[in-house]
């Protein structure tokens, strides 16, 4: 059987004049930082991995160990080998400009180092998310690259993708035309394509929330979650699945497999936060890879693509999945 590795398919693209060849090398050093990512994972208690650093992130989230040891491991494999300009992450304050390179590298790389960090000690699959800016133009200007640089509409995207650490570990890619899945071959250290054209049903029976924010919800999250509990005596006429893996990498990963809806929406906890995920680095690169696949994306009001962010660190309400049930929920916050 021929396979095709992720390096031969980036080639192709190349080839095909629909990826740039800096774009490609960027693409190959992220997966390669992920497979290491994948290894630190996958070694557990052996490896000391396990457990809290004893810090706190900018957004005052407790990092774990690996949160902090996959930051740096794509922070250090992008610096020498990314063709880029600067980086953004979760967990760190401030975007980080590439030494020295400045103005060289074309791209601006976002990432959320390991995405689902509480099931970490359990055993439970986690993630890493990443999307691709171009760097703006800036005519000339040499000086420090600030945050607005970073601060671009989801539409800007030129690639987004994340890894998954689970029972396989697999690399899931749009480059704007689709969406590819690879499967990483351990023995042979390589991301093979064996998920071709990903595609996500537009109807679904299965929804993924957090259940015990129930009483924090909005009215339309309340109405919708209501009424597909009520199943088939209910408006819906139709009896719904529930999952929640509690990383959105997993649920996401389980939508484009067999559909799905995923939420998780503003609520009355913090209400001067607008959500729980972050916009730039776990929301936008996932609306690129839905939107792709043939889902729907939106906050309940907007496309999520078309937001224009004003900070790094900015949080929004998520609503993604079969086209069906987004546009329903959406539906019942303008009703
Ligand atoms: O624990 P909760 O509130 O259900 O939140 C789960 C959500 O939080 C997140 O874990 C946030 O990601 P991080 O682990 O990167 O902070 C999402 O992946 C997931 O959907
Ligand atoms: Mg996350
Ligand atoms: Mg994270």
């Amino acid at each position: 059987m021929s396979r095709t590795s992720l390096s031969r398919f980036l080639i192709e693209q190349t080839r095909s004049h629909q990826t740039p060849a800096e774009l490609r090398f960027l693409i190959e050093v992220v997966a390669r930082a992920c497979k290491m990512i994948n290894h630190q994972v996958s070694k557990g208690a052996l490896g000391g991995v396990l457990g809290s650093m004893g810090t706190e992130n900018v957004q005052g989230e407790v990092q774990k160990k690996l949160d902090v040891l996959s930051n740096e491991i794509l922070l250090e494999a992008n610096e020498w080998g990314g063709h880029l300009a600067g980086m953004a992450s979760e967990e760190m304050d401030q975007a980080y400009q590439i030494p020295g390179k400045y103005p060289k590298g074309s791209y601006l790389l976002v990432f959320d180092p390991l995405d689902g960090s509480s099931n970490i000690d359990v055993n439970v699959s986690v993630g890493t998310i990443f999307s691709v800016l171009r760097c703006p133009d800036r005519n000339g200007d040499e000086g420090d690259l600030g945050e607005e640089a970073f601060l671009q509409p989801g539409t800007e995207q030129v690639a987004a993708g994340y890894a998954i650490y689970g029972p396989q570990t697999m690399l899931v890619l749009t480059l704007g035309n689709g969406v590819k899945g690879f499967t990483l071959d351990s023995e042979m250290g390589s991301f093979i394509l064996t998920h071709d054209n990903i595609s996500i049903p537009e109807q679904t029976a299965e929804f993924a929330i957090n259940m015990s924010n129930q009483r924090h919800w909005e009215a339309p999250v309340k109405r919708y979650v209501d009424e597909l509990l009520q199943g088939e005596e209910g408006p819906l006429e139709k009896n719904y699945n529930m999952r929640w893996v509690a990383a959105m990498v997993a649920d996401v990963h389980r939508i484009l497999t067999r559909g799905g809806i995923f939420m998780y929406p503003r609520d009355a906890r913090e209400p001067e936060k607008p959500g729980k995920l972050r916009l730039m680095y776990e929301a936008n690169p996932m609306s690129f890879i839905i939107e792709q696949a043939g889902g729907v994306s939106t906050n309940g009001h907007q496309r999520i693509m078309d937001i224009q962010p004003t900070s790094l660190h900015e949080r929004v309400a998520v609503f993604l999945g079969s086209k069906e049930e987004v546009e329903r929920i959406t539906g019942y916050h303008s009703a």
